[in-house]
C-alpha cells in the first residue's frame, strides 16, 4: 500500500492511499479519514459508497463529512466505485464501466476480469484496513448515496453481522426494475436475471430485511427520481416491517447538497448504533 497524500482535517487524519488490488486485478485508490482517537486506539468505521461517474474524491470532498466523524469519533472510508487503468475495460455511457461498477462481482466480458467490486469491498478492502489502520472491524457501518446507496444496502442485507447499521442518500433501490440496473447487470451478470436479485435491495428488503436500523434519505426534486424506485424500497421496509426510517426531503435534488444537508444526521445515526 502506498500513501498518496495525507492532510489534517478536524484534528484527525484524510488520507489517500492506493494499493494492488487482487480482486480487481488493477491499482485502486481509496480515501480514509482517521479521527483523532485513532491515535489512542481503535475506532468504528463508517464506509461511503458512491455514485454513477464518482471516484474516492467526490464525496471525501463534498460530502462534509469528516467534521461529523471527527466529532463521534468515527473513521470513514471512501472506496472507488470500479476498476481503473488503461487495460480496464469501459463503455462510452457514463453508467457503465468505469465509475460505474454497481459492487458487483462481473460474470461477463469483457467485465469480468476487473469488475469484482463486490469481493473487493466484501474481502478485500476490509482486510487491506483492518492491518494498515486503528479501525475496530468488530464495529463497522455502511452508507452510500445513489449507485452507492444500492451498494451500501445490498452489502448490508446479504452479510449479516458485518454491519450494526446501514442508511442511505437516493439509493438505487429496485434496479431489477429501472435502466438503472437492469442495463448494468445484463452487462456485467448476463442475461439470465436469477443471478440480478442478490443485488436489489427492495427485492432483499422483502425477502430478509436488515438485523439492525435502516435510514433511508430522498429528495422529492430528485432528477433521477423514476430511475432510483424508492417508492418500492418504502414498501417493502413497510412489508416487512423494518426497524428504520424513510424521509422524502421537500426541494432536494440528487446531488451533493443535499447529501451534505443530511450527512450530519447519518454519521449521528449511525454513531448511535457504533457507540452501543
Ligand atoms: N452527472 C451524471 C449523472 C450521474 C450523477 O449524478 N452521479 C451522481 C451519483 S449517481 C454523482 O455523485 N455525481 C458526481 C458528483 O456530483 O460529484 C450525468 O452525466 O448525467
Amino acid at each position: 500500500m502506498k500513501t498518496v497524500s495525507e492532510n489534517t482535517c478536524f484534528g484527525g487524519v484524510q488520507g489517500v492511499y492506493t494499493h494492488t488490488s487482487k480482486s480487481c486485478a488493477c491499482d485502486m485508490t481509496f480515501g480514509l479519514f482517521l479521527p483523532e482517537e485513532a491515535t489512542y486506539g481503535p475506532v468504528p468505521v463508517l464506509w461511503y459508497l458512491s455514485g454513477l461517474t464518482c471516484t474516492h474524491e467526490n464525496a471525501m470532498v463534498k460530502a462534509g463529512a469528516q467534521g461529523w466523524a471527527a466529532e463521534q469519533g468515527i473513521a470513514l472510508i471512501f472506496p472507488d466505485t470500479s476498476p481503473r487503468g488503461e487495460d480496464v475495460a469501459d463503455d462510452e455511457a457514463y453508467d457503465l464501466g468505469k465509475g460505474a461498477g454497481f459492487y458487483v462481482n462481473a460474470t461477463q466480458d469483457p467485465w469480468k476480469r476487473h469488475f469484482q467490486m463486490w469481493d473487493y469491498l466484501a474481502e478485500e478492502l476490509p482486510a487491506l484496513v483492518a492491518d494498515n489502520f486503528a479501525l475496530d472491524m468488530e464495529r463497522q457501518a455502511i452508507t452510500g448515496h445513489s449507485m452507492g446507496g444500492h451498494g451500501a444496502l445490498t452489502l448490508a442485507m446479504s452479510l449479516p453481522g458485518r454491519f450494526v447499521s446501514v442508511s442511505a442518500f437516493a439509493p438505487i433501490a429496485h434496479p431489477t426494475a429501472s435502466d438503472w440496473g437492469r442495463k448494468q447487470f445484463a452487462a456485467y451478470l448476463g442475461a439470465d436475471d436469477s443471478t440480478w436479485t442478490p443485488h436489489d435491495s427492495t427485492l432483499l428488503m422483502r425477502d430478509r430485511g436488515f438485523d439492525g436500523p435502516v435510514l433511508i434519505d430522498q429528495g422529492a426534486d430528485d432528477q433521477f427520481f423514476d430511475l432510483l424506485k424508492p417508492e418500492s424500497l418504502a414498501g417493502a421496509m413497510a412489508a416487512r416491517r423494518q426497524d428504520g426510517t424513510f424521509r422524502m426531503q421537500k426541494g432536494y435534488d440528487h446531488s451533493y447538497f443535499f447529501v451534505s444537508t443530511f450527512m450530519e444526521d447519518h454519521v449521528g445515526f449511525h454513531a448511535e448504533a457504533l457507540h452501543e
